[in-house]
């Protein structure tokens, strides 16, 4: 069958629905892959990136996006390398403010977010994911290689005093800061914010540190439970968290893609910042967006629907600041 006669048979106002009856809600769109960390598990300090001129521009963000919600993709989530650094940040907002995304999100290290806090609240962006892995200045900087831990905590109080709900996601490895697994969860509770904690994955970087430091789900919850009583708390199926309350309040995540990945359920797509579109985060192949036209897109995102896995692979090399994580 030609690809032409999948487009009659899935037009485009039907929703992506793959072979395993995923259907896709959401895209994690990245916007560079420059970051101003260089986080231990996620890029190395030498770190090489795509030239600028190979970004999407706001045009292509806005004419993709918009083809997308209208197959049903109705959130999406703003990610990097470190999206605050992009400098057409508050343009690439409007553009698809405009284009009527019904959810749009952000996942930053907040080292700029205070900054933004205006324009994202201006154009709608009313969730913020702000990754911490150290509330002490040290552990802070043998893992980001960054000194500004206040500037990250300065911008998640002013986040949460202005409205936003915010989320912290905390990378835990055995050994650097599982012993931190406590204070942050006092930490998010003082805020009336959720934490969630994650498996470190064995993608890009990830894959040359020592696997003494995963530390599974399983085991952080054995930890905290000397602390806490965990109640569990629903989810929507397609989350990448399962998650907890505490009697005292507390929030608590985990995200443990690595000993119960989420594959079955998985709703996301990403888009890199230079247009690859791919299923799978853990998956290397995708397909290149950029220079295709309005037909030429469509036969491609029939195309990448079924590139999904229905379970992800062990381990992938390339990295996940330059497909968008
Ligand atoms: N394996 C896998 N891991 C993912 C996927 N999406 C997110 N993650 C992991 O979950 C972490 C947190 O993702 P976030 O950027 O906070 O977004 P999210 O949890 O999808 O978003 P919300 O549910 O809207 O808060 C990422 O850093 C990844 O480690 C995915 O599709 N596959
Ligand atoms: C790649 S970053 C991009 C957005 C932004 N720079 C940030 O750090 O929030 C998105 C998320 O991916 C997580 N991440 C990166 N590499 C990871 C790995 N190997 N295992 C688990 N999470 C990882 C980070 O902790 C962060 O929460
Ligand atoms: S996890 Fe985010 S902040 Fe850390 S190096 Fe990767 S892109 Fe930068
Ligand atoms: S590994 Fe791939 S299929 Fe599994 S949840 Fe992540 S993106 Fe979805």
């Amino acid at each position: 069958m030609s690809r032409r006669m999948v487009m009659v048979a899935s037009p485009p106002s039907q929703h992506l629905v793959d072979t395993h009856q995923r259907r896709i809600r959401k895209l994690r769109l990245s916007i560079t892959d420059r970051c101003n960390l260089r986080c231990t598990y996620c890029m190395p300090t030498d770190a090489t990136f795509m030239p600028p001129q190979h970004y999407l521009t706001v045009a292509e963000y806005a004419t993709i996006v918009a083809e997308l919600v209208a197959l049903g993709v109705e959130a999406v989530r703003l990610t990097g390398g470190e999206p605050l650094l992009r400098s057409e940040f508050p343009e690439i907002l409007a553009a698809l403010a405009a284009v009527g995304v019904p959810d749009l999100s952000l996942t930053t290290n907040g080292l700029r977010l205070s900054s933004y806090l205006g324009v994202l609240a201006e154009y709608g962006v009313r969730r913020l994911n702000i990754s911490l892995d150290s509330l002490d200045s040290h552990t802070f900087a043998t893992i980001t290689h960054g000194q500004q831990l206040e500037v990250v905590k300065g911008a998640i109080a002013r986040a949460v005093n202005e409205g936003f709900q915010v989320k912290l996601n905390m990378v835990v490895m055995q050994g650097v800061n599982d012993h931190e697994l406590v204070s942050m969860v006092e930490y998010a509770k003082s805020l009336g914010i959720e934490v969630r904690f994650l498996e470190l994955m064995r993608i890009g970087y990830a894959c040359h540190l020592p696997h003494s430091q995963f530390i599974s789900a399983a085991a952080m919850i054995r930890q905290l439970q000397g602390h806490y009583d965990l109640q569990p708390v629903p989810r929507p199926q397609d989350a990448t968290s399962f998650n907890f309350v505490t009697a005292c309040g507390a929030q608590i995540g985990f995200i443990a893609s690595e000993s119960q990945p989420f594959c079955h359920h998985c709703s996301r797509w990403r888009l890199s910042a230079d247009g690859v579109l791919r299923a799978c985060l853990f998956k290397e192949a995708g397909v290149a967006l950029r220079g295709l036209d309005a037909q030429a897109r469509q036969e491609a995102y029939q195309q990448v629907l079924g590139m999904k896995p229905a379970i992800r692979a062990a381990e992938v090399h390339h990295a996940m600041y330059q497909i968008g994580g």
